[in-house]
């Protein structure tokens, strides 16, 4: 399949990395654009064997799929550069943050075909996290297209677009809240006497591991975490630390913000 990114930044570069080991796509049939002075995209994507170009029109007129990926205050700029371009047979998949399929569709021919995603970058490994939600003129297998690709890349959940924002504030943003616990967990393991090298392997090791037994076996996260607790052990210990220290309650509240800052987004748009 020949796949187009119009912006070849760190999401685009982490889904085309993705599509690529996934066997979807190769090299030599990803076409990326990025701005002019931008030459860490352009490098990134023609060392993955792929087209660089300036012009957005190139990237719509060169692909099957094209995958708009850059910041939402860039996306009425594309809009704007494609409109003339872009028809019917065109797919264009937005994971813009908070802009909506509305905001987009306006911009675009009334029958132009568009699909909303919410990837997240760990799909540069195949272990991303997807939500998708099909526009107005999207057809059922634009939607089967759009499952087979981030599927390729991790997992995917078709859902209403009102949970974007939820989604991009958990998902979306949620790897950066991780590398923060792994780090942080590392840093105690250092502080403790283990080699950096030591204490980075076992942290990250552990969220993995953490995070596949709540994938992979029908456990509630608390009762996993009982199995580990032994009376008067030392998880225990750390447990209430940490509860001291609110981590709960201050990961709650992270998801609550970033969503109200999509919110604020997807309105300065408007
Ligand atoms: N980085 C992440 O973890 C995630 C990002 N997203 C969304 O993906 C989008 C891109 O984010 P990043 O890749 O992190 O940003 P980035 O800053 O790494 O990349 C932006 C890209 O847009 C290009 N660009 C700028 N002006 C342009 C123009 N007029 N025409 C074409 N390309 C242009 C830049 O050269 C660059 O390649 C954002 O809307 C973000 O919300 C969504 C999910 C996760
Ligand atoms: O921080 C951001 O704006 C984007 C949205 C999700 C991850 N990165």
């Amino acid at each position: 399949m020949s796949i187009g990114f119009i912006g070849g930044g760190k999401m685009a570069h982490a889904l085309a990395s993705g599509f690529i080991s996934a066997g979807v796509t190769k090299g030599s049939k990803i076409i990326s654009s990025c701005a002019p002075e931008d030459t860490l995209s352009a490098q990134s994507f023609q060392a993955l064997g792929a087209r660089v170009t300036h012009n957005n029109t190139d990237v719509i007129n060169n692909s099957e799929v094209a995958i708009m990926a850059v910041k939402p205050n860039v996306v009425p700029i594309v809009l704007k550069d494609i409109n003339k371009v872009i028809t019917p047979k065109h797919l264009l998949i937005s994971v813009a943050m908070g802009v909506t399929l509305k905001n987009i569709e306006k911009e675009l021919p009334a029958s132009s075909r568009v699909v909303r995603v919410m990837p997240n970058t760990p799909a540069l490994v195949r272990q991303g996290a997807s939500v998708y939600a099909p526009g107005t003129a999207a057809t059922d297998e634009d939607a089967e297209t759009t499952e087979r690709l981030f599927k390729s890349v991790g997992s995917v959940h078709r859902v209403g677009e009102y949970l974007f924002d939820p989604v991009t504030a958990l998902s979306g943003s949620g790897p950066a809240y991780v590398y923060c616990v792994i780090e942080a967990l590392a840093d105690g393991g250092v502080r403790m006497g283990l080699s950096r090298e030591l204490a980075l392997q076992l942290a990250a090791q552990t969220v993995v591991g953490a995070g596949t037994m709540v994938t992979s076996t029908a456990e509630h996260p608390a009762s996993l975490r009982d199995n580990v607790t032994s009376p008067g052990g030392s998880t225990s210990e750390g447990l209430y630390t940490l509860e001291e220290a609110s981590v709960r309650s201050a990961f709650i509240r992270a998801v609550e913000k970033a969503t109200q800052r999509c919110k604020e987004v997807n309105k300065s748009l408007m």
